[in-house]
């Protein structure tokens, strides 16, 4: 309106059609001016720009990441921003190897992003690996109980934490940073949105391990990529890349490592700003009737597990890669 008011004076054109919403609002600013001289209204519309350059100058000073990130937790980096609740696991010198201590971090974070106002949550890790999976000295920790006790409360805690998955009632999204092992990976059948880098790989080495599939890919997997192929990374331990994932329905897209975050972080503010009330119900016709099914596969996986946990083959696997003897 100033614009116009300076350049041309006070209104002068017809005013637009009711339905014209865009051309009436600003016809409405430019005629309620009057009859505002024009030098005035010159200087207005300085004013106003110079206060628009200086506001935005602030909004140059967004408080970095450390000033917005939710307190409580030592294993993650909460942050909730632009209808997004980030999760990021935030171990990278141990290539966010999943420790007891994050598993009930991540349930609390899950916990609390279901109850806030955002639209949408992701889950991504903090450095070169999405994550490791299982820390590996989770075994080391026996209680005077005994090592049948460790098996059962670890049973328990991955019951819960892959529940915690199958309830989550918003869009969970994946940003796949970087190579993904173990449960980080099995457990990407149970979100609504797998994004990777190209340089993400997903390997699910169980036999190497002398263990069992979990986070319900006995299930999700054969159905997301066919049986033959679920059979090659659950029960053989196939590495596959990013781009083969993608192929076989793991993974959504791929982007170049070069350009991931941006484009990412760009489609997912876009997502972001849809109805929320709009995709949590989708969400919850495209999974609600599998839920109940999940829940047992859930239970069935974590009790064949705490057996495996006791077995010598798992014994073994672990020490070998506790006393530096093996690697994946
Ligand atoms: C409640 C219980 C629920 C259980 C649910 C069950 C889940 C099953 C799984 O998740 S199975 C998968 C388990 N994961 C692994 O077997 C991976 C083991 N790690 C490796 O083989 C390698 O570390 C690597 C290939 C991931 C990376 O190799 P790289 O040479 O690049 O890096 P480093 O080995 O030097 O790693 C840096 C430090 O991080 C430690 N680390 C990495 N991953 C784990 C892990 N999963 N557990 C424990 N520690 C891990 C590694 O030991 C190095 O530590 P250091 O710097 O102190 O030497």
């Amino acid at each position: 309106a100033l614009f116009s008011h300076a350049t041309e004076g006070p209104c002068n054109t017809p005013k637009p059609g009711v339905f014209d919403l865009i051309n009436k609002a600003k016809w409405d600013a430019w005629n309620a001016l009057g009859s505002l001289p024009k030098e005035t209204a010159r200087q207005n519309y300085v004013d106003l720009v110079s206060g628009l350059s200086s506001s935005s100058d602030s909004s140059s000073q967004v408080k970095p990441e450390a000033d917005r990130k939710q307190p409580g937790y030592e294993t993650l980096v909460v942050t909730s921003e632009d209808s997004i609740t980030k999760i990021m696991m935030n171990r990278p010198a141990k290539k966010n190897a999943m420790t007891t201590q994050m598993y009930n971090e991540i349930m609390l974070a899950l916990k609390a992003a279901s109850k806030d106002d955002s639209a949408i949550t992701v889950l991504t890790g903090n450095g070169d690996y999405y994550s490791s999976g299982n820390d590996l000295s989770n075994f080391t920790d026996i209680p005077p109980e005994g090592i049948e006790e460790k098996a059962k409360s670890s049973a328990i805690l991955l019951r819960d934490f892959v529940d915690c998955f199958i309830d989550f009632p918003k869009p969970l999204i994946a940003v796949v940073n970087g190579p993904a092992v173990g449960i980080s990976v099995t457990i990407l059948g149970l979100f609504d949105t797998v994004y990777a880098s190209n340089r993400a790989t997903f390997h699910t080495p169980f036999s190497h391990l002398g263990q069992s599939p979990e986070g319900c890919s006995s299930y999700t997997f054969p159905k997301i990529m066919g049986p033959a192929k679920a059979a090659e990374m659950l029960i053989f331990g196939k590495k596959l890349t990013a781009a083969e994932a993608c192929a076989q329905g793991l993974v959504t897209e791929v982007f170049p490592d070069s350009t991931f975050q941006k484009e990412v972080w760009t489609r997912l503010k876009a997502y972001s700003k849809l109805p929320p009330n709009a995709m949590r119900i989708s969400k919850q016709v495209i999974r609600n009737r599998e839920k109940e099914k999940l829940h047992a596969i859930n239970a069935e996986e974590s009790r064949v597990l705490q057996e495996r946990w006791l077995s010598d083959e798992c014994t073994n696997a672990v020490m070998n890669f506790l006393t530096r003897k093996a690697k994946l």
